[in-house]
């Protein structure tokens, strides 16, 4: 029998969601979202069965109800639910990028047809909206599961069945691990990408020439900058406690910096260096990361014109596909460095013995 599902929020992830979602034969997806042109653009694309037009009819029906709402309407949503007499239990799930607080307001529901699993898939991008949502969102990407203390393993286990068709790796993690662990390796980040971007905003306006020299590191390191600034501020927000903390670290740690150059302690600064790059280093086997996995190939190239059609068409021929591509540093008539992922060790391995053997100098990274 067919699950009817509930997607609230057909933005970037929920409307990712649904696509992948619909792709099972046994899955029905009813959508809702309070922008009616998202509603219509899902329905004219196939990316839902049928809108909602009474929530509360829906979702007293609905098997699987999944929030992918922003985190602040999230928590609205779920006390809504609170309210609605369910003909049967309903697993509800959400996206959010904090589980903390999510956690709590699932826990204050006693509407006990509410079976809830907090859900987070920790892939994304810096764009919005359902436009910008791809079936193949969450592949190979960590899928975090967040079952509330009372629910049952039976519930789990059909919301893991659901989301196989996503193809992400399910781990379970308790809401404040997340959070922490989430906050260091992925919020905590972006604040200071964006701190590093109103940085260099400053200082450009006594040194003119800051944007042109803004080359490689800095473009690497700021990329987050980019993304949807509500999103982030709504997952600051939620998760400011841990936030705050971090941000202590961080004086602290840049304080300790701060020493060691003032006191010109050399072989320390070294030490630190080395170690920040064994650790970052080490990140690299790729399987365990909460980014989809990639595997970087630097090939050098002369010319820009043709040059990346030349090397995307030899990779192509053997049906290798290229996940990512980036030009380093080239400008016109100067060597440039190409930069390319694959998403497969083999894939790798193969694409160096290929352009290798058309004279191609490239280096792999390990
Ligand atoms: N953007 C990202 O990279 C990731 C975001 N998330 C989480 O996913 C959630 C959604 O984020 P995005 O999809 O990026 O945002 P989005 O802005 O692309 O989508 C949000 C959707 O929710 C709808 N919406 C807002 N308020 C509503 C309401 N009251 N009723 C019904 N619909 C409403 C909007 O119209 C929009 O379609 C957030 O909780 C975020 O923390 C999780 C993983 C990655
Ligand atoms: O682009 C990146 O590196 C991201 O960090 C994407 C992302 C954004 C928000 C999330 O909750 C999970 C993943």
């Amino acid at each position: 029998m067919k699950k009817t599902i509930l997607m609230i929020g057909l933005g970037l992830i929920g409307g990712s969601l649904a696509k992948s979602l619909r792709k099972s034969e046994e899955n029905y997806i009813i959508g809702y979202d309070i922008n009616q042109t998202t509603l219509t653009f899902a329905l004219i694309n196939d990316i839902i069965d049928e809108p909602c037009t009474n929530l509360e009819e829906t979702a007293s029906k609905a098997d699987i109800i999944i929030l992918g709402t922003p985190i602040t309407e999230t928590i609205q949503f779920l006390q809504q639910l609170e309210h609605i007499s369910f003909e049967h239990d309903v697993i509800v799930s959400d996206v959010s990028s904090v589980k903390k607080p999510i956690s709590d307001a699932a826990s204050s529901l006693e509407n006990n047809r509410i079976q809830f699993i907090g859900g987070h898939p920790m892939a994304g991008s810096h764009k919005k909206g359902i436009t910008a949502a791809k079936e193949h969102l969450f592949e190979n990407a960590i899928y975090v599961l967040s079952p509330s203390a009372n629910c049952p393993d039976e519930a789990v286990n059909t919301l893991e069945n659901l989301l196989e068709v996503t193809n992400s790796h399910i781990i379970k993690l308790k809401a404040n691990d997340h959070d922490e662990m989430t906050g260091v390796i992925s919020h905590f980040p972006h604040l200071i990408a964006s701190a590093l971007v109103q940085q260099a905003k400053k200082w450009e306006e006594t040194h003119a020439f800051i944007p042109q020299l803004a080359a490689g590191g800095f473009r690497d390191v700021t990329r987050i900058a980019s993304a949807n600034p509500e999103l982030w501020q709504d997952i600051f927000y939620h998760n400011k406690q841990k936030m705050v903390k971090m941000i202590d670290d961080w004086t602290d740690e840049m304080n300790a910096l701060k020493q060691m150059l003032q006191q010109n302690h050399k072989s320390e600064l070294t030490t630190y260096l080395k170690q920040a790059k064994d650790y970052r280093d080490g990140l690299g086997t790729k399987e365990k990361g909460a980014i989809p996995g990639f595997y970087d190939l630097y090939v050098d190239i002369r010319d820009q014109t043709g040059a990346i059609a030349t090397v995307a068409n030899l990779l192509a021929e053997k049906k290798i596909s290229i996940t990512n591509i980036r030009i380093l540093e080239i400008r016109e008539g100067i060597t440039g460095v190409l930069r390319l992922s694959v998403s497969t060790k083999d894939e790798q391995l193969q694409s160096y013995q290929i352009l290798k053997h058309r004279g191609y100098d490239l280096m792999l990274e390990e």
